[in-house]
């Protein structure tokens, strides 16, 4: 794998990779190339069938053995990996590799993986009590876990970690609290050197960006350049700072600060204190004492990420002493393990609330646990993509259907299935975006698909659980059709083409799974252009324009016809 590096000018540690995969260049990528569907797969006459069409291309084409883990991340869009934790990275990356070409996850396939990943963690910097729980839990979890449809066991793994890693980050993403009256205080806390100053000229700035008007207060007076620090950084982010010199308590000067932010209305007054070299008693009690003036509505410990589990252990300590409501994790851009990011909720109970990632003062994130979780995984769309599937078709199912598509016996009652599954997974698009090439599917084309779910799903339910299992009886009298339309408040016209469309569907079907069995990958964009084409043919003239499509399928497809006179002549 080849990484090529941006490095940007305003940070020094920062930089990013678009990750390459060389066995994924041009000769590799052509064996992946779509191959033209035949033309039956693009004259689909109901939004619904392309929508079943479409998720089944879908699993399909993540299912087939050719597309890997790393190729799926690599191709998909926005597939930009940091370096950030690119140890811990490429640690669990050996572990998916490990389970790649399994059926299923056991006992016994999940035991070399999860010496991979309780390594990675390990080097990561994380504290070994955690890294227990943690590959117990994921352990758990994986062995015996039924198969979803389309997602192969390597990514069911992924999957899993990323949630526990986010469990472990502590699941919920943790807001700053405001004050409901008078100014917010937020005290900052900190050893030597961590980044509390800067942080506090950040976090001005990027409250400053939520609208709310904000006061620095220089409380640090042992060490003089902090003050003129601050006012540096103060004017910078054009927010005004309160200092007092050197000579005044501490806790005097956040006294006297707090007092002018409120002449001043100010809405957040963010206060610096002293770091020392190390925790010590007269550190602890000068911020006991700050605390007592000031009565917080946030303690926040900026500690450096670097330091790895010593910022746990940090921020556990600090808790104890003074009580705090969070933590920043400084300088996180540096830190390529992981340790303090994975340890700090889990060891100390308390949230990372904000990260630093850089020096600049635009440099100051909100912390999300999940998107921290897809960032050390860097595969958030492999992600999305077996969350979606999970949801939406068990296995079992999923077997069924095949088979029954093979015996050319997919019924109503499939067809039903298919057309809500395809519904509780929301916006289709979420899914086609995920393909590469499919993320253009308009807003309008998904409106219209979704209508005529609705309109499929009331006409199936109106028919008799006979018809459902035959689709030939309606296919053979009209008067059952005309029945259908009667009690789903549709036309007798869309009966029949429904009728119609499943038969072609049994039809297309099949080809699809001859293709997939071919192990070449199903013309995605074909379809997207066919549903751009469909889009824009004025009402009527779709479905006229269609039919030698049509004909020319039934004309192929001699297994799965139906007699189908009586309503042939109608549609
Ligand atoms: N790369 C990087 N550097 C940072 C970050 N935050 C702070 N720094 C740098 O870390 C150094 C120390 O930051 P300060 O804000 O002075 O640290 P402090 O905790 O106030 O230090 P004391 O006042 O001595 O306690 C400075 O050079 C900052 O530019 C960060 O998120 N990323």
């Amino acid at each position: 794998m080849e990484a090529l590096h941006f490095s940007t000018v305003a940070s020094r540690h920062f930089s990013i990779s678009l990750s390459h995969n060389r066995t994924f260049s041009s000769s590799a990528y052509s064996t992946h190339k779509p191959t033209k569907l035949s033309s039956s797969w693009t004259g689909s006459s109901f939004s619904s069938s392309r929508n079943n069409l479409f998720t089944n291309e879908i699993w399909g084409w993540v299912n087939s053995k050719s597309v890997s883990l790393r190729r799926c991340r690599d191709i998909l869009p926005g597939m930009v990996r940091a370096e950030m934790f690119g140890q811990l990275t490429s640690g669990l990356e050996a572990a998916w590799s490990k389970v790649k070409g399994e059926e299923l996850l056991t006992k016994e396939n999940i035991v070399e993986p999860m010496r991979d990943i309780r390594r990675a963690l390990l080097e990561a910097d994380v504290s070994l009590p955690v890294v227990r729980r943690f590959v117990q839990a994921v352990t758990d979890q994986a062995v015996g876990l039924g198969v979803i449809r389309g997602v192969r066991p390597d990514q069911q793994l992924v999957k899993i970690v990323h949630d526990e890693l986010v469990k472990l980050m502590g699941g919920e993403f943790s807001e700053l609290v405001f004050a409901k009256s008078g100014p917010t205080v937020i005290l900052l806390a900190g050893l030597q050197g961590v980044g509390k100053t800067t942080v506090c000229a950040k976090l001005a700035n990027y409250l400053k960006k939520q609208g709310k008007s904000c006061m620095l207060v220089a409380g640090d007076v042992y060490r003089p350049a902090a003050i003129d620090q601050l006012a540096i950084l103060g004017k910078q982010v054009d927010v005004p700072v309160y200092t007092a010199g050197t000579d005044v308590k501490p806790s005097e000067i956040a006294r006297q600060g707090l007092e002018e932010a409120k002449k001043k209305n100010i809405d957040v007054v963010v206060v610096d204190t002293a770091g020392r070299l190390q925790i010590n008693k007269s550190m602890m009690d000068e911020l006991k004492e700050v605390k007592q003036v000031l009565n917080p509505t946030e303690i926040l410990l900026v500690v450096d990420a670097m330091t790895g589990q010593e910022a746990a252990a940090l921020v556990t300590t600090f808790n104890l002493e003074i009580g705090i409501t969070g933590a920043i994790l400084s300088k996180l851009d540096g830190d390529s393990r992981g340790g303090a990011a994975l340890s700090v909720k889990e060891v100390s109970g308390k949230p990372i609330k904000l990260v630093g990632r850089g020096e600049r003062m635009e440099d100051l994130e909100p912390f999300y646990p999940d998107r921290m979780a897809g960032r050390i995984l860097g595969m958030g769309d492999v992600l999305s993509f077996v969350e979606k599937s999970k949801e939406v078709m068990q296995q079992e199912d999923a077997e069924e259907l095949q088979k029954k598509i093979m015996s050319a016996k997919f019924d109503f009652n499939d067809f039903l299935k298919q057309t809500r599954s395809v519904a509780r997974m929301g916006s289709v698009s979420r899914v086609i975006g995920m393909i590469p090439g499919m993320a253009k599917v308009t807003p309008a084309q998904i409106r219209d698909a979704e209508k005529n779910l609705q309109i499929t799903e009331a006409m199936i339910e109106a028919m008799t659980p006979e018809e459902r299992e035959k689709p030939e009886l309606l296919a053979e009298s009209p008067e059952r059709r005309k029945r259908v339309a009667q009690d789903s408040g549709k036309t007798e016209q869309q009966v029949s083409q429904l009728v119609a469309q499943i038969f072609q569907m049994r039809v297309r079907m099949k080809n699809l799974l001859g293709v997939m069995e071919g192990g070449s990958m199903p013309a995605l964009s074909n379809l997207e252009e066919s549903l751009k084409t469909e889009e824009k043919a004025p009402p009527g003239t779709a479905r006229r324009r269609r039919r030698p499509e049509s004909r020319k399928q039934f004309a192929n497809s001699t297994s799965a016809r139906p007699d189908a006179r009586g309503f042939a002549s109608e549609s």
